[in-house]
């Protein structure tokens, strides 16, 4: 259906018809249509007829030369789009097979069935495995943005795009458009997985492998994890709206390298595993159970790939909306009821009023806790709190679910090696993207973001010992039976990270042995002990003196400050 309007002595005139390859004949029908509606409008408006004949015939071939013009654009648009979606075909097959052959044992795309033998994956594998991953969602989104390209059935959801930076006049807010959110495609047709009492297992366990599921199967495992922790019954859920619901959000996370509706699963599969593990069951009413796994679920909804600081720095429409405020976490909470917003996905519909304004306060409070700028603010709380704990006190529980939620956040290196390692560099691969456009925008760049001054090992142990070690013990204050499978795995990846240290420290030592270049401090390895100023950043030699003084890279303490960085 082709649609259009042209408009000539103030009358609009309106068309729309089925285009076709017979062109002749459909012009012929558009030309008598638009005279006959053309002739009715000016009578009816009281046109006089005198001399209009040359006029009617000028609209008539300009509205013909139009419906060529657009015939034409139709019939391209759809030869592309046929070109285009066999294009797609082809490579998704090719990436099956890729995937089927070089995979071993790591998940098969065509037999989709969520139970199979599952082997270990090898370190090489799993970074295959993101790659590959990544390759699906691009195409993934390429897809949906071609066939989805005019059709109003589906949202216009304008998305903060943080990397456009306002102008220095600062915001104007007519330029932020209001966004709705809601299904953006249909629901998949409903397929329950049966999943063995193997994979129900390991899906307790915090050494649960993400990277061996597709997103469909994640669904279903959260899908999962809502029956099993009794909250469908809790909030009288149907299984259609919860699918519904977690489709919505899946599509609300963006294909971030780290930010993404895996780091989603994850963290919510570690709130999983903890429950289990603590047996937080008997300790907890199964709606603190549902807000905790919600709160999960949407906690980064949204999430543009640049944190906080990018937004307060680069004075973004988020950081600008939320008044340098959290302004991520507030998004992802705004999002995320934004979906629950729509009927069709508001898995909270059964529950009364006043519990739902209960739900929706936990909820805000806990994805605003995952700002890690209140990172010492909430365990000392929490710390302070633990020496007497009353599971009766509402302010010590509101504190054990925040902190339950920020240690899920950030508990990649709970996991083993194969399956934490990874996730470090989906981390770096996102905060080097930023850095390099901070250096771009001129804007300050992070130590710890700037790919010449920062390293995996570099990155994780000081995270390890400073950040995770002290929350992750005191948790098992509370939780002694959780030490062995939370914080002894720690120590393990500290260890691990440690060693890799010396191997980079001796890489960069052979390299500047042959180059003849000295390096004190920085990134070791590969680069030749290369430490270069940006030629793009514009920092004068002392800021860039500052930023390399800050040891922000090897104690992140340092880091987690409530305001943004500013060089
Ligand atoms: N150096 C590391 N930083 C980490 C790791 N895991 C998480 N993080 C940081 O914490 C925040 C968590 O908040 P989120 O809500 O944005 O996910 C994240 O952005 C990282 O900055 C880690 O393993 N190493
Ligand atoms: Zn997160």
């Amino acid at each position: 259906m082709v649609e259009f309007q042209t408009r000539r002595d103030n009358i609009t005139q309106h068309c729309s018809f089925v285009p076709h390859r017979t062109e002749g004949i459909v012009c012929l029908y558009v030309k008598l249509c638009i005279s006959s509606e053309y002739d009715a409008t000016r009578r009816e408006r009281g046109v006089a007829e005198g001399g209009g004949g040359g006029d009617r015939d000028d609209a008539v071939t300009n509205t013909v030369a139009a419906v060529a013009a657009q015939l034409q654009r139709v019939f391209k648009i759809e030869e592309l789009r046929a070109d285009f979606g066999a294009r797609i075909c082809s490579l998704e097959k090719r990436l099956e097979i890729h995937l089927f052959t070089k995979c071993v044992g790591v998940f098969s795309v065509s037999v989709r069935l969520i139970e199979r033998s599952r082997a270990w994956p090898r370190a090489g594998d799993s970074k295959r495995v993101i790659e590959i991953e990544k390759f699906k969602y691009e195409i993934a989104d390429i897809r949906d943005a071609f066939l989805t390209h005019n059709k109003t059935r589906h949202i216009d959801f304008s998305r903060l795009r943080p990397a456009v930076t306002l102008p220095a006049t600062f915001f104007s807010p007519g330029t932020v458009r209001e966004h709705v959110i809601t299904l953006q495609r249909e629901p998949p047709p409903y397929t329950k997985y049966t999943l063995t009492g193997e994979t129900v297992e390991h899906l307790r366990a915090p050494t649960f492998d993400m990277w061996q599921w597709e997103p469909n199967e994640m669904l279903s495992l959260i899908e999962h994890m809502y029956a099993d922790l009794g909250i469908m019954e809790e909030f009288c859920i149907s299984p259609p709206v919860l699918r519904n619901f977690l489709v919505s959000v899946q599509e609300n996370y963006r294909n971030n390298p780290f930010h993404n509706f895996r780091h989603c699963f994850s963290v919510t599969q570690m709130m999983y595993g903890i429950i289990n593990l603590c047996r937080l069951q008997d300790k907890l009413p199964r709606k603190d159970l549902g807000v905790l796994i919600t709160s999960c679920v949407c906690h980064d909804l949204d999430h543009p790939g640049y944190n906080n600081w990018y937004q307060i720095n680069a004075r973004t429409e988020l950081a600008v909306r939320y008044n340098d405020t959290s302004p991520l976490e507030n998004h992802h909470c705004a999002v995320g009821f934004r979906v629950l917003a729509n009927p069709e996905c508001n898995i909270f519909s059964g529950v009364p009023d006043d519990v739902f304004k209960e739900l929706r306060a936990d909820i805000i409070m806990l994805i605003l806790a995952t700002d890690m700028a209140r990172h010492s603010e909430i365990v000392d709380d929490f710390k302070n709190k633990l020496d007497n704990f009353d599971y009766g006190n509402v302010n010590h529980l509101n504190v054990l679910k925040m902190i339950l939620i920020k240690a899920c956040d950030i508990s990649n290196e709970v996991r083993p090696n194969t399956v934490a390692e990874p996730w470090v560099d989906c981390l770096l691969e996102e905060y080097f993207n930023q850095a390099e456009t901070e250096k771009q925008e001129g804007l300050p760049v992070a130590p710890f973001m700037d790919r010449e001054k920062v390293t995996k090992s570099s990155a994780q142990i000081g995270f390890i010992k400073f950040v995770l070690i002290p929350l992750f013990e005191s948790i098992c204050q509370l939780f002694p039976q959780a030490e062995e499978r939370l914080v002894a795995p720690l120590r393990q990846a500290k260890e691990h990270y440690e060693e890799l240290k010396e191997k980079e420290e001796e890489i960069r030592r052979t390299t500047q042995g042959r180059s003849g270049v000295t390096n004190e401090g920085g990134r070791g390895g590969g680069d030749g002990g290369h430490r270069s100023r940006s030629p793009s950043s514009g920092r004068s030699e002392e800021t860039e003196r500052h930023a390399n003084k800050s040891s922000a890279v090897n104690n992140p303490s340092q880091r987690w400050t409530s305001r943004p960085m500013i060089l």
